[in-house]
């Protein structure tokens, strides 16, 4: 079985549950408080800063250039995306939030900052997976069945959009040779890692929902 579809199954029970979150099935809707999203837009620069820096160190850790350059483009491409986002969504929100990340971010970034500077090269890309194919798939669930005109277009189509397919489409294609390419320890470590990520944007996405705060 392909890398890729062996961890669609083994995260199908979190990706259901990541769909059927309130939090994306009222942004589905329209229904979304502006607060709750504006308190996500801020949460998810924070997590782009970093998932940037992930991309490019796990990139270092190659031993192609072919590979190095595929994840410097994505860590370039995830650096223009939080621009884009002050450009956007800050702007038209006058988002003027200070707060740092809450424990939801903080654990997502963190767990991919070690895990791409102290796993094995094919660990780390596996971790990184979910942030591409999540994404891809809840867009494209949300644009199938949303509620137009909806105040979240333009989220909606960023990740239902084609620009981003092609990266997607590119990471998959790299876990799979990889996978395909790696003993059975280092692909069941992979297979935690896609798992482990995916709960992390359970996490992120319910963090964002409950406008979480440190509890001390
Ligand atoms: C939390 C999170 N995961 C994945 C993506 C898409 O890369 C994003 N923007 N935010
Ligand atoms: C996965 C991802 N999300 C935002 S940018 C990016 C890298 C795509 O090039």
């Amino acid at each position: 079985m392909k890398f890729t579809e062996q961890v669609w199954n083994a995260a199908l029970p979190v990706y259901e549950k990541i769909l059927a979150h309130p939090f994306n099935q009222e942004l589905k809707t329209g229904a979304l408080p502006v607060e709750t999203f504006k308190f996500y837009i801020y949460q998810d620069s924070l997590y782009l800063a970093d998932f940037a820096r992930a991309l490019a160190v796990a990139g270092t850790r190659s031993s192609t250039s072919g590979e190095l350059l595929e994840f410097l483009q994505f860590a370039q491409n995830a650096i223009l995306v939080e621009r884009a986002l002050h450009e956007s969504y800050f702007a038209e929100y006058k988002i003027e939030l200070t707060s740092g990340k809450a424990p939801g971010c903080f654990a997502y970034t963190n767990y991919l900052l070690a895990s791409s500077a102290y796993e094995s090269y094919e660990v780390a890309v596996a971790a990184l997976l979910p942030c591409f194919w999540i994404y891809k798939r809840v867009g494209d669930a949300i644009y199938a069945n949303q509620t137009t005109p909806n105040p979240y277009q333009n989220w909606i189509d960023a990740y239902a959009g084609e620009e981003f397919a092609v990266a997607v489409t590119r990471m998959l294609a790299r876990c799979d040779r990889l996978g395909e390419q790696a003993s059975e320890s280092v692909r069941n470590r992979m297979v935690e890692a896609y798992l482990t990520s995916s709960r992390l944007e359970y996490v992120f996405w319910d963090s964002a929902y409950r406008r979480e705060t440190w509890p001390v």
